[in-house]
């Protein structure tokens, strides 16, 4: 019938394959089927003859008929079933007959998949894509090869399933233990043998199945499909033969049960499977188990595949074999990525919302974010800075009795470190110690507190040294600069020079077309004060500062110290959240709970919102000004965190030096942690400072330029260390020293100070720092030593040392030192390296060599030659 000459006739022709899918079985099973019924066939492709077609179907009704008859005698049999009288000879039928027990066998899936749902109710959702699968189940088997192409959906079904399906079908019979199928269908081996207790037990009533090992037992036909079965499992594709059997079931007359499950099995399971999902069977899924998939779930962080399936009310197989559909292997303990959980989580159409803790030890650098919606305008924190003299204090007293008239008359103000005045029904705080070392040490330490700085210049004197720091230490911390020129009361007062002047700084006043705002104000007269307070919330209303009031308190210790009688206190200005008495938290290194709260007025409170300074007890030590604040759950929580800090700040003070230096900036720029390199210059004159800052700024390599944040001239003091240490840069001291007090603040800061007197050598190592070009610096590193054991002289040579390598090895052209009871009498190189009369590359530790030094015969006997190499140190 495979003459290949003949194609069309052969295209005509029945193949194995093909008679095989029209009855949703294997090309293996029916070629089984033929041999065992004395027509054995090739292959799948062979050629099925009607005579063949004929037998089998014989077979199978031959199957039908004696499970009818075994059904007739059991009672618990469901005798609703009808018996299938379906004739498979043409092809509609045939293809009916397939679709029905496809049908039949989807339902058995569904029921034992009820089952599963019934032992695990939280399978909802694997219950769910195997369903979506099952149709499609005959293209996406794995187990591929001929079985798929062959036995078509037969040989593609997840066997495991049919297995359970007919378990739970003969167990339903019995009495309907549903549990067991489930059971049987996850053991294939258990089926197995399920299979053969049944069809033993078949006169029992239970189980007619023909697969199983008693089928064999009773005769040829079920001893075939038992063999099917069996080489199904050698395949690991067992339950694709219970269907497969069932297909037969449907065309021959046998009322074996798996014919049934693939037909009938609807009707079945509506009896028995009572109001469980027998509605379902016909040709819907059933219905689902009510499905506890939570709608959302909070994470924090990473799960472990077990609290992940627990959160999502799944069990951890599932979970893992999602897992592993992504591409993850992971087992029951192990953590999963927000990632993974993010993508399982949506694999169940779960929303999550993730809370991730702050990273507590380190919370100061955690920034949290806040909903738009959560957000509320806070009080702007304005910081006065300006030269010695200039009316700071007076300005700030001035503002604070404005406010105290305005406000609150008649209020006992207090120093807190800062103070809120209320102008227009609006609140600004000021930080009322005074002074660019305070707003910038409190930068160094990773503060940033103010939101706006006032430069006081008096009217009469002009821009000092101090002036132009405060205008460079308010520059690099980016806060809008307001200018007050103050005493203008006086009659030498001169606000346009000053104005002019300021200029220089680019601080140009907006009548000049700039956008500096400069008021002029008499602090001591209190003249244009209300003016200042309306500018300042001008600049607040344009930069909105705003803050969320509903969590817990951060914010920053503005002063701290030891108070005779409340013991340590600490003025913090809360910055987010809202503090309230009774609150745990750690500042800085230290902890405690709020134990009183007062404000500037000496006011107890016990609530304090963003913006607010508010003197706190209930310390257990004194924290330092710029320290970091946060509120945390408990007090336990709170000494623990403080506990951890204040190893870590131990640690890192003995640890490596975090400042850029030149010798590292290379690698920071490398890394792309770098645009631009802070540098604040000191020099002799200012005519120096001017010079090369012209010229640093002119310097850019591969888009790294030099920015001047500060420079002046006199010499490098604390304050110009503290900007730098705040503002990560390095000083360059044209011609200067740095003042005693400095030079600790530099070995304590970590700065970067380069001394100079020649401006192109600064501009050159700048550049070459830049390009990563500064020159390597060498460690020595001692190759070996050996001892001179001979001396030979030998004319036109000079002096050759007969010596032992004592240890490690020479190495010619290595450096090399010669010692002599101690001490040093020549350092230089080798000039000779010699083994016998050859020359050598190296001579190792315990063999001798002759050496020759350059430029060195004075050697003697018991000297010792220690050779070295040069090697380039990693900046
Ligand atoms: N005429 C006049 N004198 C003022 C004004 N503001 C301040 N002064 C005076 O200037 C002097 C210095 O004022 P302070 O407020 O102490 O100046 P400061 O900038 O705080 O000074 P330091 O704290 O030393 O940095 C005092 O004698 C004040 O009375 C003003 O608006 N007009």
């Amino acid at each position: 019938m495979n003459n290949k000459q003949d194609g069309k006739e052969n295209k005509d022709k029945l193949r194995i394959y093909e008679y095989a899918k029209s009855v949703n079985m294997s090309s293996k099973e029916i070629i089984t089927i033929l041999k065992r019924l004395g027509l054995p066939v090739n292959n799948h492709m062979s050629v099925m003859e009607n005579e063949m077609v004929s037998k089998v179907e014989g077979f199978f009704r031959e199957i039908k008929e004696n499970a009818a008859v075994k059904k007739s005698n059991e009672p618990s049999t469901a005798k609703a079933k009808p018996v299938s009288t379906t004739n498979a000879d043409s092809p509609q039928d045939k293809k009916q007959n397939t679709d029905e027990k496809r049908q039949g066998t989807m339902n058995s899936i569904n029921m034992s998949e009820n089952q599963k749902r019934e032992q695990r109710p939280q399978s909802n959702q694997a219950t769910r894509e195997q369903r979506e699968q099952k149709p499609r189940t005959g293209q996406n088997r794995p187990q591929g090869g001929q079985g798929q192409s062959q036995g078509g959906q037969g040989g593609n079904r997840p066997q495991g399933q049919r297995s359970q399906s007919g378990t739970g079908y003969q167990n339903r019979s019995q009495g309907g233990q549903g549990g067991q199928g489930g059971q049987g269908g996850n053991r294939s081996g258990s089926t197995q043998s399920q299979g053969g207790n049944r069809s033993q037990g078949g006169s029992q009533g239970t189980g007619a199945r023909p697969q199983g090992q008693g089928g064999q037992n009773r005769g040829t036909t079920t001893t075939t499909t038992s063999k099917a079965f069996e080489s199904r499992f050698e395949n690991s594709r067992s339950t694709s033969d219970d269907r497969n059997h069932s297909g037969h079931g449907n065309k021959g007359k046998h009322s074996n049960k798996r014919f049934e499950d693939g037909r009938n099995n609807s009707n079945f399971r509506n009896k028995n499977n009572r109001g469980r999902n027998g509605r379902n069977n016909q040709s819907q899924p059933p219905r689902e188990k009510v499905d506890n998939t939570p709608k959302k779930i909070i994470v924090r962080g990473t799960l472990t595949v077990g609290d992940l399936a627990k959160l999502l009310h799944k069990d951890a197989s599932e979970v893992i074999k999602k897992l592993l559909f992504l591409g993850v292997m992971a087992t029951i303990n192990q953590e999963v990525d927000m990632d993974a959980i993010l993508l399982i989580a949506g694999e169940y159409g779960v929303e999550v919302e993730v809370k991730i803790p702050v990273e507590e030890d380190n919370f100061e650098t955690v920034e949290e974010v806040d909903e738009e919606a959560d957000l509320v305008t806070r009080p702007p924190v304005v910081t006065i800075m300006g030269h010695v003299d200039h009316g700071k204090t007076t300005l700030l007293d001035a503002i604070r009795k404005t406010s105290v008239t305005t406000g609150e008359a008649g209020g006992i103000t207090q120093h807190i470190g800062a103070y809120q005045v209320e102008i227009n029904s609006k609140k600004i705080t000021f930080l009322d110690t005074p002074g660019h070392e305070a707003f910038t040490l409190m930068r160094a330490r990773g503060a940033q507190v103010t939101d706006i700085t006032i430069i006081v210049v008096a009217a009469d004197d002009g821009i000092m040294p101090q002036t132009v720091e405060a205008i460079s230490h308010a520059k690099a911390a980016n806060c809008p600069i307001i200018v007050a020129v103050n005493k203008i009361d006086k009659p030498e007062a001169n606000a346009d020079k000053i104005k002019q002047e300021m200029t220089e700084y680019e601080l140009v006043p907006e009548e000049w077309g700039g956008d500096t705002i400069f008021v002029e104000v008499s602090a001591k007269q209190r003249i244009g004060l209300e003016n200042l307070l309306e500018m300042i919330l001008l600049v607040a209303e344009v930069n909105e500062y705003k803050a969320n009031p509903n969590k817990r308190a951060r914010g920053t210790v503005i002063e701290a110290e030891l108070d005779k009688g409340k013991g340590p206190v600490a003025r913090v200005l809360v910055q987010h959240g809202s503090l309230k008495v009774g609150d745990a938290f750690v500042a800085g290194n230290c902890f405690g709970r709020v134990r009183a709260m007062v404000n500037d007025r000496g006011r107890r409170l016990k609530e304090a919102g963003p913006s607010t300074p508010v003197e706190i007890t209930g310390l257990t030590e004194v924290p330092l000004a710029g320290d970091p604040f946060m509120v945390f759950e408990d007090e336990r929580k709170a000494r623990a965190i403080a506990e951890r800090r204040a190893i870590k700040h131990r640690q890192t003070e003995i640890g490596a030096n975090t400042r850029v230096t030149l010798d590292d900036l290379y690698n920071h720029i490398k890394e792309g942690e770098m645009k631009e390199l802070n540098v604040i210059i000191k020099a002799d004159v200012q005519g120096s400072a001017e010079a090369l800052k012209g010229s640093l700024a002119k310097i850019d390599v591969e888009g790294v330029r030099v920015k001047i944040i500060h420079s002046g001239a006199g010499a490098i003091t604390e304050s110009d260390v503290i900007l730098a240490s705040a503002s990560n840069a390095i000083v360059i001291g044209f011609n200067v020293r740095p003042e005693p007090q400095a030079e600790y603040t530099i070995e304590q800061e970590k700065v970067d100070v380069r001394m100079h007197s020649i401006i192109y050598k600064v501009i050159d190592e700048i550049e070459q720092a830049m390009k990563g070009l500064l020159e390597p610096v060498y460690k020595e590193v001692v190759t070996g030593h050996a001892e001179v054991r001979n001396i030979f002289k030998v004319s036109k040579v000079g002096a050759i040392a007969g010596c032992m390598v004592t240890d490690g090895k020479i190495v010619r052209n290595a450096e090399a030192r010669v010692i002599r009871d101690g001490i040093v009498v020549y350092t230089g190189k080798i000039d000779s390296l010699k083994r016998y009369k050859d020359d050598a590359k190296e001579v190792a530790q315990g063999f001798e060599c002759g050496i020759t030094l350059e430029r060195f015969n004075d050697i003697k006997e018991s000297d010792i030659i220690e050779a070295f190499v040069m090697e380039s140190v990693e900046r």
